[in-house]
């Protein structure tokens, strides 16, 4: 570290939006940092009152009280307001086109969500332009970016052809390293009466395309999606081909997406709206066990659809780990605002402020299997959120009002204004 003998911070200005900080950099007189490594401070979020935190190469080099903080090149004073990790949101479909906002409103006026309206967005993503996919999904990242998101992962999905699914997929690594290769979302019409045909074909020509774009490979194992052999086909082929596995379940009713996901060795299954006690049971050996099979709830989709929200309370007193995801997609929940699911987590799944956003951060990094975000502990990379209030209590305190106050990335500013 680029340190100064002295203890009070250094002078110099604040770091210009969208400019890398030169040097180190000393986040100071910050009202409470969460910094979700219990090593460092109170509680599951390692929180620590009037505190410090210095950022070098673009990784947390020190944090701690900030009458012991060692000075850096440049400083940017945080007023007593609160600093945490950037939000993990691990599951999102943002490339896309067309528009469903006729379909939310008719749900709104009593019709059930069905994974059907996948198709509709299936046509619109065909008939667009790689470039026009591409603006939206970078507009809907700068949104995410804007609201607290630093990692966002990004399926495809919505092409279900090769060459549809493989320009998804490039649209999406340009703008992040957690892609995800869905070519199993849905059956697309052609193959209306050959669902084992389509199954070949993501199995084969349009995973040896996708591939080199992914890390990642899902499937939606749900009645009128894939069921659990065809599902299990999908997962096993992506990881024959070194992708890391995920999965969609439990989202419109019982099955065996949990199940799936657990022996298949899935880093992630997420909806689990609807779960038995014995999804319950399996989740939380699976946590107890290795890396295991995080539980990736989205309450916006609930939310958006009407639905129940999940048992969260079971599956976090069974020792399962839980995390939140935003899930931004056109059908089932529009939406980039990690501060909207973590209040509905905490008003409408009970789960208790802390909770929510340690699973919107840590929960998100260990759903990607990531160590170095989510936490703010020495070493991690310095992608932080500053937000206009003074513990993190406010996200749910204040549900819908903009907190997120400025945004740094690998320690450069990419969103707001300290
Ligand atoms: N459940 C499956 N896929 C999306 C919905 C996509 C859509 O309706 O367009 C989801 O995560 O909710
Ligand atoms: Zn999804």
């Amino acid at each position: 570290m680029t340190a100064h003998p002295t203890g009070s911070g250094a002078s110099g200005s604040p770091t210009a939006p969208g400019e890398p900080a030169a040097g180190s950099l000393l986040v100071d007189g910050i009202g409470t940092l969460v910094t979700n490594d219990p090593g460092l401070g109170d509680g599951a979020l390692g929180e620590i009152a009037d505190a410090a935190l210095v950022v070098e190469d673009g990784r947390v080099a020190w944090a701690g009280p900030r009458t012991r903080a060692p000075a850096a090149d440049t400083r940017v004073d945080a007023a007593g307001r609160c600093v945490m990790p950037g939000f993990v949101d691990s599951h999102s479909h943002i490339v896309f086109a067309g528009d469903r906002s006729r379909e939310f409103e008719a749900r709104m006026s009593g019709r059930p969500y069905e994974a059907g309206g996948i198709r509709t967005t299936v046509a619109a993503v065909r008939a667009a332009a790689d470039a026009e996919l591409a603006a939206t999904a970078a507009a809907l990242l700068a949104e995410a970016r804007a609201q607290g998101t630093t990692t966002l992962e990004v399926k495809s999905g919505y092409g279900l052809s090769v060459a549809d699914e493989e320009r998804c997929l490039r649209v999406a690594a340009a703008l992040t390293e957690e892609t995800t290769f869905l070519g199993a979302h849905v059956v697309p019409a052609e193959y209306a009466e050959d669902p084992a045909g389509y199954v070949d074909l993501v199995t084969g020509p349009m995973l040896a395309a996708c591939a080199p774009h992914a890390r990642w490979i899902d499937v939606f194992c749900e009645r009128g999606a894939f069921d659990a052999d065809q599902a299990r086909a999908v997962l096993r082929a992506g990881r024959a081909r070194g992708l890391g596995v995920r999965v969609h379940g439990n989202q419109l009713g019982p099955g065996p997406g949990v199940r799936v996901a657990v022996e298949e060795g899935a880093a992630s299954v997420d909806h689990c709206t609807h779960l038995t006690r014995e999804d319950v049971a399996a989740l939380a050996d699976a946590a107890s066990d290795g890396p295991g099979t995080v539980a990736t709830l989205l309450p916006g989709v609930d939310f958006s659809t009407r639905q129940p929200y999940p048992d969260v309370r079971a599956l976090l007193d069974a020792g399962a780990v839980v995390a939140l995801a935003g899930d931004c997609n056109p059908g089932t929940c529009f939406t980039t605002s990690m501060a909207f699911c973590v209040a509905l987590a905490v008003r409408e799944m009970r789960m208790t402020p802390a909770e929510a956003l340690w699973a919107a951060t840590a929960g998100g990094a260990r759903a990607l299997r990531r160590t170095d975000v989510g936490h703010l502990g020495v070493g991690a990379r310095a992608d932080l959120v500053l937000l206009a209030a003074p513990n993190p209590v406010y996200l749910a305190y204040r549900p819908g009002v903009p907190l997120v106050a400025a945004v740094w990335k690998d320690g450069g500013l990419v969103s707001g204004r300290p």
